[in-house]
């Protein structure tokens, strides 16, 4: 599937949530985007979805969609059985394969002592089970999962992250966003950023495979007008002073930093670079996991 020059905005005159987005999504691809709360991930995993349309731009080959929302509906006047056969057989599914499927995954996912509990009974966990459950029982060649395992159990988790690799490796495609850094580290075929309303395809970052302290990083300081502007990768970065920033950025980023800094418009001046002295002296801003007080990854921490 592949988004061209794809925009969203709420009302006529509302700003643009996404703008001139391309996106291609191949089979096998595992993607994530990731981005600040509110930049627009569940717009764009809505449009991806096929749940929401865009305001401009196209949308070509899109392939059999299973959707799991950030908010699953609440009161379904179904058993969770009775709703996984229901959703199923929207998906294309014979109700036999729809219930053997059903039955399948919530034992899966050690829910199948729920399946005739009443939808508006469930847990909050339970009921997130049957969010992700309706979509991987459809079997869909494109899987899209906006926080899905937000309000899971561990072992649900991991069960979900062993469905999303049996996906991809049956030549389906996973679009995700996570808050969680760790999800699935080191196996994206791509990872997108969101900032501005823009996606860029960044590598993805020895940081979010949770080796990040024992990578040389590099102290860039900066001064400009107003926020800085999307860096890529998952630079950690703070105040250093009235309209200056301190960015530290594994080594093997800092080009790219230094090239979205002078390239912003307008232009971040340079003041300062320098090699990080050790994991523990790049200062408050080092990224993920640095504790009270840290700067803000400009990833999708909460
Ligand atoms: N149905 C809607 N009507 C109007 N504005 C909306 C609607 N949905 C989203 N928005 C606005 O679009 C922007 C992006 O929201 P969106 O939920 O896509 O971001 P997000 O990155 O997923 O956020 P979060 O990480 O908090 O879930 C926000 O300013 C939000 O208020």
């Amino acid at each position: 599937m592949r988004l061209e020059g794809v925009g969203r905005r709420y009302g006529l005159g509302g700003h643009w949530v996404l703008r001139d987005v391309d996106l291609e999504v191949p089979p096998g691809a595992l993607l994530r985007v990731q981005g600040a709360n509110g930049s627009g991930k569940s717009t764009l995993l809505r449009i991806v979805a096929g749940v929401d349309r865009p305001s401009t731009g196209r949308i070509t080959g899109r392939p059999a969609t299973a959707y799991v929302p950030e908010r699953f509906p609440p009161a379904l006047p179904f058993d969770a059985h009775g709703y996984l056969v229901h959703l199923g057989a929207i998906h294309g599914l014979r109700r036999t394969t729809a219930a053997r499927r059903a039955a399948e995954w919530l034992e899966r996912f050690g829910a199948a002592g729920h399946a005739r509990t009443p939808m508006d009974e469930l847990s909050k966990g339970t009921a997130q089970k049957i969010a992700v459950v309706q979509a991987l029982l459809a079997e869909p060649r494109l899987l899209v999962l906006d926080e899905a395992w937000t309000g899971l159990d561990e072992a649900a988790r991991a069960v979900l992250d062993d469905a999303v690799r049996e996906r991809v490796a049956a030549g389906g495609a996973v679009v995700f966003v996570d808050h969680d850094a760790r999800r699935l580290a080191g196996e994206p075929t791509g990872v997108h950023r969101f900032a501005d309303g823009r996606l860029t395809a960044v590598a993805e970052s020895v940081a979010e495979s949770g080796a990040e302290a024992d990578v040389p990083r590099v102290v860039v300081e900066a001064s400009g007008p107003g926020e800085p502007p999307a860096l890529p990768g998952t630079p950690g970065y703070g105040p250093a002073g009235p309209g200056r920033i301190r960015i530290t950025a594994p080594a093997q980023e800092s080009d790219a930093v230094l090239r979205a800094l002078l390239t912003a418009d307008p232009p971040w001046h340079i003041q300062a670079v320098r090699p990080a002295q050790g994991p523990g002296a790049a200062g408050p801003e080092a990224g993920p996991g640095s504790g009270a007080g840290s700067a803000d990854t400009r990833g999708d921490a909460r």
